[in-house]
């Protein structure tokens, strides 16, 4: 027998746990559904196509059920004898609208008749835009998903101007821009508000009912018949709704969960291999976070772990402070003044490994944050100590947590 052989107790088909299965049918979305079915409505009678802005969390179906309808609708256009064509483009790496420009008019493109992504005046770009788009004829649908990342958002209402400006005549165009960063609206010029935001849609995050269903739906597929109780497809919906209300993270969970099984040639998943998933999930998260930050970002948070030991927290950073000198002297490194120090505590927040309350001082006003560790100490003591640079710390600080324990 080889090394490797192929699993065929516990997964079917684990890839469709994976986040780029696309589910044959959406569960637990039915009013979102349906007001993006009447915001779509006016492709299918031939009409200008309305542009939606759509804005909701991490993992809440935003780009699941915008693929799912415009399949539906191409299928149904199709039937009626509408001409339609959708495209869809990610612009997590586009910055600008020219690179915008350029990607579009690829997709409409032959292999040999690709542009390059610089060297080209912009309008000759927005020409041959034009001339691409215009060449489709009927109706097109763009879809812009992570929008927030083009900073200068000219494209965004040269599109749906272009008729109104001439520089369409054939095709009726119309965008849909998907965003999970709720103050990108309010950041948008009163001219793009008012052509990207024609329909607007918020897709709010799941909760465990929700999350249950989508659960169900994929573990009928992925795994075989009765490997997954409904008690663990409960407790991986729980942990989600608790967290972000992200379909992801559970769809992660039940995945790393059957994994666990495998590796231990169980006969089932269990709740306690949704424990262990959990915690492994949990482990690479800090341990991803803790190894993109920098050596300060390291002294900060062993300051604050150590606070964290002594149950000193939630406390101020200008308390922080103290101890932060105190493990730079240590390490034999120069420490940051306050304001720089608070910028670390403000990145240990955004990533989730801390956590920040405001506080209010009452009639003498201002107003002041406190900090809070928000992870395991112990994952993140291991995953502190797996920066190998900071060793010398890292043992003070054990020694250190050794005696205060
Ligand atoms: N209602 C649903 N029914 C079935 N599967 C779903 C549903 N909602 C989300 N999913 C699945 O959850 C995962 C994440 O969903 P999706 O990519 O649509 O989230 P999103 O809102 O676009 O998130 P992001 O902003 O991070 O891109 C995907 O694997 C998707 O198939």
């Amino acid at each position: 027998m080889g090394i490797f052989q192929p699993d065929t107790e516990i997964f079917r088909q684990r890839d469709v746990l994976r986040e780029d299965y696309q589910p044959r049918e959406i569960v637990g979305r039915d009013e979102e559904l349906q007001r993006y079915i009447s915001a779509l409505q006016p492709v299918i009678n031939g009409d200008q196509p309305a542009n939606i802005f759509l804005y909701g969390k991490a993992g809440v179906g935003k780009t699941a059920c915008t693929r799912y309808l415009l399949g539906e609708l191409e299928s149904d256009a199709a039937e009626y004898d509408v001409e339609l064509t959708t495209v869809q483009l990610n612009c997590e790496d586009l910055n600008t609208s020219y690179q915008v420009a350029i990607q579009l008019i690829n997709k409409f493109r032959s292999q040999d008749e690709q542009l390059k992504p610089t060297g080209y005046p912009q309008w000759q770009v927005n020409e041959w835009l034009w001339d691409e788009l215009d060449g489709v004829g009927g109706t097109i649908i763009i879809v812009f998903d992570e929008v927030d990342h083009i900073e200068d958002d000219s494209i965004l209402y040269q599109i749906p101007r272009a008729r109104a400006n001439d520089n369409l005549e054939e095709s009726k165009v119309g965008i849909i821009g998907i965003s999970n960063d709720f103050k990108y609206r309010e950041g948008l010029s009163s001219k793009v508000q008012s052509s990207l935001c024609e329909k607007e849609l918020q897709f709010p995050a799941y909760n465990a009912n929700e999350l249950r269903a989508i659960l169900r739906q994929r573990a009928e597929i992925a795994f075989y018949d009765s490997i997954v109780p409904r008690e663990v497809i409960a407790k991986c919906a729980a942990f989600g709704a608790k967290d972000a209300g992200d379909a992801r993270q559970s769809l992660d969970l039940l995945m790393e969960a059957g994994d666990i099984a495998v590796q231990q040639d169980a006969e089932r998943v269990t709740e306690v291999h949704v424990d262990e998933a959990r915690k492994a999930l949990e482990r690479s998260r800090i341990v991803d976070g803790v190894t993109g930050l920098t050596q300060q970002g390291h002294l900060v948070l062993y300051a604050l772990l150590m606070l964290h030991e002594e149950r000193k927290t939630p406390i101020r950073a200008r308390d922080i402070q103290d101890r932060y000198e105190l493990v730079c002297d240590r390490a034999a490194i120069d420490p940051l003044v306050p304001r720089r120090m608070r910028d670390h505590l403000g990145e240990l927040a955004m990533l989730g490994i801390a956590s920040r309350i405001e506080r209010n001082k009452g009639e003498a006003g201002g107003r002041y944050y406190e900090y809070s560790l928000d992870t395991n100490s112990d994952l993140l003591l291991e995953a502190l100590e797996e920066t190998v640079d900071m060793v010398g710390v890292t043992e003070a600080i054990q020694k250190r947590i050794d005696q205060t324990g």
